[in-house]
């Protein structure tokens, strides 16, 4: 027996439903693999389909198209090393969700997963027939178990593999990001190479795809709990590891050790990321924004400039009669700082025209909200003008704060394909715009130093509807808000929870009020990259019409 494998791990982007596109990423690896003499070239969980393919692995059309691009690709691989992806298997009644290892011109192996993750953004029982866990699988001088994503979350199938003569294990995932996850990943592999003494390859996916961001972050571990190899997190790489049979069994040589980011950054970096993968995968090069001198929409102009770069982002000041002069410049301030393109859209002929307009049938009431919310479709309407003229898709700009308490005007500001800030809490933006400030990566295409100027940071957020207009008038201190929010959305805490911990019971009962409130706006809401575990959308699903509230 030789006692040397070298498996190639591919860490890549997928496009779900590329089958061809796919294929060829796929094979370019597999070349680079022979190239360097490895036994094995591995690509992560259903990575011919792309991951998640949500309904698509629902239609048989879509799995015979998998199917028959499998057979092509183990044809267009005879001559070399082994080459493992998933794809769906159509199985008996129901589609599995497999693993697949071709080998000399033919499908010599599969296996399919056991455990289906159900919660948050999985539905895999809705989609998946559990399979039976399976034995390992020798390639070249090794013996592989694979528990597929899920699976290596709980001890029992890796546990099968290694008890039927698993050698090494290794693990294809397609695992998105989410603050903390990373440590939890490896605290669960750690456990299965404990549990089975043998050393354990864990591969992710990274790329965007709609609101989940997978940041690959793949790594080794060797038996008693050595890293030997650590990939870096959202980026594309291709590295060949090398093992060699010692007393004790396969043990992984040293390989590339990739820097940890912390959390800051690896929340920054999943807003790029998500934001500029939406963008390409659904065919757009350019944005707009409306940039009203305010942090949120400086933020998002930030990121967006880090992600298709300052020259393809158009922001626009639409000013009103309620806008103040440090707004004109602070929009001003952040669209130099970036190197972006500013428009000036006066929206007050609009308003004028509109109020005109509407005067006879509002003859005699009062100015309320409706006036305010005219204000804010207006710059909607003139942004999506844009939109449709340049073929800038429009990013909305509304924190999770604000998304969570409807803190938005429908077909208004929340107008819009794509919302970067989706799931960042108002206090976090704050702390993006410093650490942006005084960070800066290689992968960022905006350009170094301050680029959100610090009075745009610290100024009381105002929507600027009406005079002298301050968000606290109407919402409590988004430190309270925030850590209400976090308590009813993250937590699930009770309303007596939130008191328990020194809130105010009145102020609770209308947060959580508003929040159970605006799912009406929430559906009908732009995506946005997922970064914590509640993310609005699939992470967190209620009913519209609903009218329990927590009283007890
Ligand atoms: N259950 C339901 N299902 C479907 N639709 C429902 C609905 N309930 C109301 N609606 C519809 O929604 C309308 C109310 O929503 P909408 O028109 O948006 O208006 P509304 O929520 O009343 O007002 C917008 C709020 O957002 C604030 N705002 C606006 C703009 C920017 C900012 C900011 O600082 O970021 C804040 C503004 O100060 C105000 O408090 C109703 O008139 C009705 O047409
Ligand atoms: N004067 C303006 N010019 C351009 N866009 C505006 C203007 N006012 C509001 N907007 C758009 O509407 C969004 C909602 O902004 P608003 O000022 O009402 O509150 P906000 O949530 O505090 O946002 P920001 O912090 O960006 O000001 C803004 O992020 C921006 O995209
Ligand atoms: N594809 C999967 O099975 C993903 C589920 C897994 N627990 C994760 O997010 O890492």
């Amino acid at each position: 027996m030789p006692d040397a494998f070298r498996l190639t791990l591919a860490q890549l982007d997928p496009r779900v439903g590329d089958l061809d596109g796919n294929a060829a990423r796929a094979l370019a690896a597999w070349e680079e693999g022979k190239a360097a003499g490895a036994d094995l070239v591995a690509l992560p969980e259903m990575f011919l389909a792309g991951y998640q393919p949500q309904d698509l692995v629902l239609k048989p059309a879509f799995v015979k198209a998998c199917a028959a691009r499998l057979e092509k690709l183990a044809e267009a691989t005879k001559d070399g090393p082994a080459l493992a992806l998933g794809a769906p298997f159509a199985g008996l009644e129901r589609p599995e969700n497999a693993y697949w290892i071709l080998q000399g011109g033919e499908i010599r192996a599969r296996v399919s997963k056991h455990h289906l993750p159900n919660y948050g953004v999985f539905d895999e029982k809705r989609l998946y027939h559990s399979a039976d866990p399976s034995g390992p699988i020798q390639i070249g001088p090794a013996r592989l178990g694979i528990p597929i994503c899920e699976d290596a979350w709980f001890p029992d199938v890796a546990e099968t593999a290694a008890e039927s003569g698993a050698e090494i294990l290794f693990v294809p995932n397609g695992s998105p990001y989410e603050r903390g996850k990373h440590d939890m990943r490896v605290n669960l592999m750690v456990a299965r190479v404990v549990e089975t003494g043998l050393p354990l390859v864990y591969l992710n996916r990274t790329g965007g795809q709609d609101d989940q961001v997978f940041d690959g972050g793949s790594f080794a571990l060797n038996v008693h709990g050595g890293l030997a190899a650590q990939l870096p997190f959202f980026e594309e790489r291709i590295v060949h590891l090398d093992f060699e049979r010692g007393n004790e069994g396969w043990r992984c040589a040293p390989g590339p050790l990739a820097p940890v980011p912390d959390t800051a950054e690896l929340d920054y970096k999943a807003m790029v990321v998500g934001t500029r993968d939406y963008l390409a995968k659904t065919g757009f090069r350019k944005v707009v924004l409306g940039l009203s001198g305010g942090v949120d929409s400086a933020l998002v102009a930030a990121i967006a400039a880090d992600a298709v770069g300052p020259e393809n982002v158009r922001c626009v000041m639409l000013p009103s009669r309620y806008t103040s002069g440090h707004s004109l410049e602070d929009a001003a301030g952040v669209a130099k700082a970036l190197g972006t393109r500013l428009d000036t859209v006066p929206i007050a002929p609009g308003v004028e025209t509109m109020t005109q307009t509407l005067a006879p049938l509002f003859d005699g009431m009062a100015a309320d909200v409706t006036e305010e919310n005219l204000q804010s479709r207006l710059r909607g309407l003139i942004l999506m003008a844009l939109s449709n003229k340049f073929g800038e898709l429009l990013l909305t700009t509304g924190n999770k704060s604000e998304v969570a308490v409807g803190y938005a005007t429908l077909y208004g500001d929340m107008n819009g394909g794509w919302n970067p800030i989706k799931d960042l809490y108002k206090m976090r933006v704050f702390a993006a715009c410093r650490w942006r400030n005084a960070e800066h990566r290689d992968w960022m295409k905006g350009p170094a130093g301050v680029v959100i100027p610090p009075r745009v940071i610290d100024k009381p957020p105002s929507a600027e509807l009406r005079e002298d207009q301050k968000d606290e008038d109407s919402l409590p201190p988004y430190e309270v808000l925030d850590d209400i929010l976090e308590g009813l959305v993250e937590g699930d805490l009770s309303v007596s929870d939130l008191v328990a911990k020194g809130h105010e019971r009145a102020v609770v009962e209308r947060v959580e009020h508003l929040l159970y409130l605006a799912e009406y706006k929430r559906f009908q809401s732009a995506p946005g990259p997922k970064l914590g575990p509640k993310a609005f959308w699939l992470d967190r699903r209620y009913p519209i019409a609903m009218s329990w509230r927590d009283r007890d």
